[in-house]
């Protein structure tokens, strides 16, 4: 496995882990924020929740970017609805899927937290109403957002070597 995606609702941690794993694979980072349309980021900034429609070039993009980095590459993106994450297997055979959990509640406080960031903490429920869990796809793993990213990101590691070694 070469490729990874962080996946979960916003403050869930992608970010955090997602550069933590760049870092320890020496696999390129990729935010998926950072490939956003200036229409979304606007949407998201006045408060309204991004639709399939909105996501749908978006996600088109980070295939591209998927595709475009075959000796290693850990992605952010939410990822929220199952059709997201085909589209994104669609275009990386073998794509892994890290589903970083946590409650609303907790979520909330944490998108509260930082302020100044784009994503306003109003919109945190329409996230969790979006989401789809992962669990059951191939080649996922699901980790409790709350621990420790040191454990977080060790216990991903163990867990593509293991998927590796299967292959
Ligand atoms: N394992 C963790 N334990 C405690 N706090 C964490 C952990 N991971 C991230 N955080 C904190 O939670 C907040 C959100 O983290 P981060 O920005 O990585 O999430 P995100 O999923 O990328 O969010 P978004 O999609 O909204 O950009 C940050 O303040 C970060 O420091
Ligand atoms: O699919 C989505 O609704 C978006 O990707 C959001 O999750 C945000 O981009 C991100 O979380 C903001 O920081």
């Amino acid at each position: 496995m070469k490729a990874l995606v962080v996946m979960g609702v916003s403050g869930c941690g992608k970010s955090s882990l997602g550069a933590e794993l760049a870092q320890r694979l020496a696999w390129t980072l990729v935010e998926g924020d950072d490939f956003h349309p200036p229409s979304n980021m606007a949407k998201m900034q006045a408060g309204q929740a991004l639709n399939d429609a909105d996501r749908a070039s978006w996600l088109a993009t980070l295939g591209g970017q998927l595709a475009a980095h075959p000796n290693g590459v850990v992605l952010t993106c939410s990822s929220l609805k199952r059709a997201y994450r085909e589209q994104l297997r669609s275009a990386c055979a073998g794509l892994g899927f890290v589903h970083l959990q946590l409650t609303p509640d907790e979520a909330r406080q944490r998108v509260a937290a930082r302020p100044g960031h784009p994503f306003p903490p109003s919109l945190v429920d329409s996230q969790f109403a979006a989401l789809e869990d992962p669990a059951g796809e191939p080649r996922v793993l699901s980790l409790s957002a709350t621990r420790p990213l040191i454990d977080l990101a060790a216990d991903t590691q163990a867990w593509i070597q293991q998927e590796t070694s299967l292959v």
